[in-house]
């Protein structure tokens, strides 16, 4: 359908002023726009649409004006009114049965290739050696395919989107990933997403808690990632209103400290890793002592180490099975 340029801008205007007083930052307004009409960034900062007679669009004004009261008034995210949000190279469908992949998430990828690349040489100096640790987490960095364990087997707990298996499938392309989730709409999503991506044959989805679908695998994983609930129970109804009446609260509660999940994947990973196998996990920040500890104490790991987000924040645990 078409929409006028004048009656756009016109509802764009108020919707603006509308943001402001809702403490609603206005690039979600701009990410609406750009998700449901033809227009881009560029025209929207430069009002250049303004005299177009037909502007097209997914949606009518009126349609449109429902939907960002539903952004101001109910606190809906901008994603889940869209349902599509952006990760990595990827463009990913979201619903409220799944967390929003979050920006911070990424990085778990390109952690997973250093701590592949320092293995692969440490192996090439010393055939016989243990896997040294790959350094502080740098950000991106590019990767050479070439360099990847032969059909390796790497598992994804609690998928949700499916964001990190996909990732995983992007860069270990000869390796079968393995997502559970114990939420059969989360899978249904994840699935939609990996076919969408062009993984699908390559991401294997399962729904159970954690590693319990995955008895077959046990000795033979190459690694486990997760980002699983880690947000204390007392924590997680004082999150602002986007994250506590819309997203999963299974994706968000982590228990008492907000460590269960974590210490149940480092309790449990060591009978699925085989030796050398990469433990890795996201957590909140200020965990990051504890989580040490509980990889430290369980005697099954080596080379505990801690990696910083973009923003300098202790957010990524990585280990390797003895
Ligand atoms: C923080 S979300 C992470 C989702 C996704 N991996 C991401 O990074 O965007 C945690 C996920 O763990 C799942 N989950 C919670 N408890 C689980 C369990 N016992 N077994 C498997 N998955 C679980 C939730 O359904 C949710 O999808």
């Amino acid at each position: 359908m078409f929409v006028s340029g004048l009656e756009l801008w016109q509802w764009i205007d108020r919707a603006k002023v509308e943001a402001i007083a809702s403490d609603v930052s206005l690039t979600e307004l701009e990410w609406l726009l750009q998700e449901l009409t033809s227009l881009d960034k560029l025209a929207l900062r430069l009002e250049s649409f303004k005299d177009s007679p037909k502007i097209q669009s997914n949606l009518s004004l009126a349609e449109l004006d429902q939907l960002w009261k539903r952004r101001l008034q109910e606190r809906v995210p901008v994603q889940y009114l869209t349902g599509t949000t952006y990760w990595r190279d990827f463009s990913l469908k979201v619903t409220p049965a799944v967390l929003i992949p979050r920006p911070e998430t990424e990085l778990l990828i390109d952690l997973v290739v250093e701590a592949i690349q320092s293995r692969l040489e440490a192996e090439n100096t010393n055939p016989k050696s243990t896997p040294t640790h790959p350094g502080r987490a740098r950000g991106h960095r590019p990767y050479s395919r070439g360099g990847e364990f032969s059909k390796s087997n790497w598992v994804d707990l609690g998928t949700g989107s499916g964001a990190i298996a996909i990732g995983l499938a992007s860069v270990l392309t000869n390796s079968t990933i393995y997502a559970v989730d114990f939420s059969t709409a989360a899978l249904a999503v994840a699935q939609q997403n990996a076919d969408n991506c062009g993984f699908g044959d390559r991401i294997k989805f399962d729904r159970g808690s954690w590693w319990e679908p995955l008895e077959f695998l046990k000795g033979q994983v190459s690694g486990m990632i997760s980002n699983p609930p880690y947000i204390p129970s007392s924590t997680v109804l004082t999150l602002q209103p986007e994250v506590t009446k819309h997203e999963p609260h299974l994706a968000l509660d982590g228990g008492l400290d907000g460590l269960d999940c974590i210490r149940h994947l480092a309790a449990t990973a060591p009978d699925y890793l085989e030796s050398g196998g990469v433990w890795l996990v996201e957590m909140m920040a200020g965990q990051a002592e504890a989580v040490v500890e509980i990889l430290e104490s369980q005697g099954s790991y080596c080379d505990v180490q801690i990696f910083a987000d973009l923003a300098g924040i202790e957010r990524f645990a990585l280990a390797y099975r003895r």
